[in-house]
């Protein structure tokens, strides 16, 4: 059994530094770029996030494990060995080592866990095929595991993907593009949902020397060389975004939160304007980040999150805990992330009386019913974000319970004891 965490606070003042760890996004791609220069470009401030750890191990070579498996030859069966490669549930380092893998001099199984046999992967796998790679499906087409056979042949240099599904595809081909023989042109077809990670690529690529063209709805890599450089992995600014909500839901607050700065290139910066909205100013100043709160009455009632959905969670439930009825768009790539996360919110805040609505591609939130318990026992659904979105509540309500402690390890293992930091109280069961 894992065990599960019971969170209080006695206080609803909210103040304290909290050192935040690497981007994961961030540092995902810039493991994978290491990797590809050969060593030329270098990773500093690597994540503590279990998705990059373990992005680390296998591009570093040293968590794979191999797998006996039985071949025909010529000369008869024989037993070969393959490298199974487990990324568990992180989307990018799937994403990104299935390209990754075309390249390399091997045949390898990429497999994850079971919610990342659910997460699809055809988009990319048809891409990588149009470009010559070979990739099989090992259970079910469209889904991991894959078998990928390395050693990619280019027949194409242009190619189409669609854009409106998931950007980790298209970041997984740009990463690839400078060590194609041909180069790459991709032409991003439809709607580009969650843009700034795809420019988060593009310029992590620039910083490690690579250039590229963006045109109307074409991006262009030559086959080029990386410059020996160092790339610092900004602190995570996703997880920023609980730490705004702890503001939000608290009387007084004063969070300080080092490494932070305006010009990130994390999309998910986008949190300082959004919670702007509920009364926390973010002052720029001493290395870092400072959120204070000057309580104001909230007027925003539209939120699109198209660009930032690892927002979606915090702020949804910041809106259900005030008590503030608001509409969601860009909401639809969701359901395939981490749980069906639509459904996991819809659950979980009708444990407090909230209800999220869902019609075409408009969420409506109605707190008319909120109502705030003296404990709830929240589930987690393998989704570090429905912890950590929900956790904030536990200013509000004397005790609030999380299905399984670990699960914030994806993004941010420090998570509750950084709590701790600022006056929560958490107690481990289990
Ligand atoms: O490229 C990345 O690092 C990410 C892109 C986003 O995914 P989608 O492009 O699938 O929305 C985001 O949700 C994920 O947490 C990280
Ligand atoms: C969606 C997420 O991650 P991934 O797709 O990399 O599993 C996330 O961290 O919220």
């Amino acid at each position: 059994m894992k065990p599960t965490i019971v969170i209080s606070k006695a206080s609803r003042v909210s103040k304290g530094t909290i050192q935040l760890t690497g981007s994961k996004s961030e540092c995902n791609r810039a493991l994978v770029i290491e990797a590809l220069s050969k060593g030329k470009v270098k990773v500093d401030n690597v994540s503590d996030a279990a998705d990059a750890v373990l992005l680390a191990g296998i591009l570093r070579k040293s968590e794979v494990e191999s797998l006996k498996t039985e071949v025909v030859s010529d000369s008869g069966l024989e037993t070969q060995d393959l490298r199974l490669i487990n990324i568990g549930p992180a989307g990018t380092a799937m994403r990104f080592l299935t390209a990754y893998l075309t390249l390399q001099n091997e045949e390898v199984i990429l497999t994850g866990s079971a919610r990342m046999k659910e997460r699809p992967i055809g988009i990319l796998v048809d891409a990588l095929r149009d470009l010559g790679a070979e990739i099989a499906y090992e259970e079910k087409d469209g889904y991991p595991p894959l078998r990928i056979a390395g050693n990619i042949q280019q027949k194409a240099e242009r190619i189409r993907i669609k854009g409106d599904i998931s950007s980790q595809y298209i970041t997984a081909l740009l990463l690839i593009a400078p060590n194609l023989p041909l180069g790459l042109e991709l032409e991003i077809e439809g709607e580009l949902t969650s843009l700034p990670y795809v420019e988060m690529t593009l310029s992590m690529l620039q910083q490690a020397g690579i250039q590229h063209n963006w045109t109307d709805n074409v991006i262009s890599i030559a086959k080029q060389d990386y410059k020996e450089t160092s790339i610092w992995v900004e602190p995570d600014w996703s997880a920023a975004s609980y730490w705004y909500s702890i503001a939000a839901l608290s009387d007084e607050a004063e969070l300080f939160l080092p490494g932070l700065t305006s010009y990130s290139l994390q999309g998910d910066s986008v949190i300082t304007e959004i919670m702007a909205n509920f009364g926390i100013t973010s002052q720029f100043r001493d290395g870092g980040v400072h959120l204070l709160k000057e309580p104001k009455p909230i007027q925003r009632k539209i939120f699109d999150l198209k660009s930032c959905p690892d927002l979606a969670q915090t702020v949804i439930v910041v809106c259900a805990a005030l008590g503030h009825d608001a509409t969601f768009t860009g909401l639809e790539t969701l359901k395939i992330k981490e749980t069906d996360r639509i459904a996991a919110l819809q659950n979980e805040l009708a444990k407090i009386g909230v209800k999220l609505t869902e019609k075409g591609q408009v969420y409506k939130l109605d707190t008319s019913g909120k109502h705030i318990p003296d404990y709830v026992y929240f589930n987690t659904y393998h989704d570090h974000r429905m912890a950590m979105a929900f956790a904030p509540l536990a200013i509000l309500i004397p005790q609030v319970e999380f299905e399984d402690a670990n699960v914030v390890e994806k993004s941010y293992p420090a998570f509750w004891t950084d709590l701790e930091k600022v006056g929560f109280s958490g107690t481990l069961k289990g």
